[in-house]
């Protein structure tokens, strides 16, 4: 068993009160490991979002326990004022539409969250030009987002999710907007960064021919999150 990145014990979450309470997740337990790949699957409405966006410090829990790597962030309330900065120090997210900022170009927008957290601007820029040099994308430092493609703006984002040295990564419905090529390529490399940066990776997807790419799945099911295997058989496929 790999290091522990995300832990998670009896998480609930609610939203509303009386007539208008809507439960979402009652008791959650799972683990995610440094080093993994895996997908967050479940019916729309499920609780996805919900549940990246409580791994990532945004959204409060109702009640329960997390760790992030080893340390305890909330024990049936916040365990620190600052959920800002440990979301900033931790956590890289990924969105479907790539949220970069339009008036800022490339490198400006991957070095805008370390330069936030106190790194010089010299070792934050030196730092972005090797990640966008890992995503072969080195040439455009100084362009603008408008004048990317769309899969050259989702790795900028993905190497902007990456400039803070997170342990981890969530990223919500990376591939939507992309076609298979895009899709298998951006997960590819989201299995590589696991590997090669040794983070865990929790990758909201609706697109099964993702799922073989993956080292697991977890499922939210009846207000649980279930572990599971990838499909039998079909881990080579692609
Ligand atoms: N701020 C909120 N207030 C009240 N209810 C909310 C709030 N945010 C989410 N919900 C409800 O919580 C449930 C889970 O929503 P969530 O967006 O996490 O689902 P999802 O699985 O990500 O869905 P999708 O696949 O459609 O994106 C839904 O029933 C939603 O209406």
């Amino acid at each position: 068993m790999g290091q522990q990145a995300i832990k998670v014990e009896d998480l609930v979450k609610h939203f509303g009160k009386g007539e208008n309470l809507v439960r979402v997740i009652e008791g959650a337990e799972f683990q995610v490991n440094k080093g993994e790949l895996v997908a967050l699957i479940a019916p729309s409405g499920a609780g996805k979002t919900t549940l990246l966006m409580m791994i990532g410090c945004v959204e409060e829990p109702t009640s329960g326990r997390m760790w992030l790597g080893d340390e305890k962030v909330y024990d049936n309330r916040w365990l620190t004022k600052e959920q800002r900065k440990i979301r900033r120090e931790k956590i890289g997210f990924i969105f479907q539409a790539h949220y970069l900022i339009p008036f800022l170009n490339v490198i400006e927008n991957v070095t805008l969250v370390p330069q936030t957290n106190g790194v010089p601007a010299k070792e934050a820029e030196k730092f972005a030009m090797e990640l966008l040099k890992y995503f072969d994308i080195a040439d455009k430092a100084y362009n603008m987002p408008s004048e990317l493609s769309g899969g050259q703006n989702q790795r900028v984002a993905i190497a902007r999710a990456l400039a803070n040295k997170p342990q981890i990564i969530l990223a919500d419905e990376p591939t939507a907007a992309l076609d298979l090529d895009r899709s298998v390529s951006v997960v590819k490399m989201l299995k590589k960064i696991a590997i090669d940066q040794n983070v865990a990776v929790i990758m909201v997807t609706h697109d099964e021919a993702m799922l073989p790419l993956c080292d697991r799945i977890l499922k939210i099911e009846n207000k649980k999150v279930v572990s599971e295997a990838v499909p039998e058989g079909s881990r080579h496929m692609i």
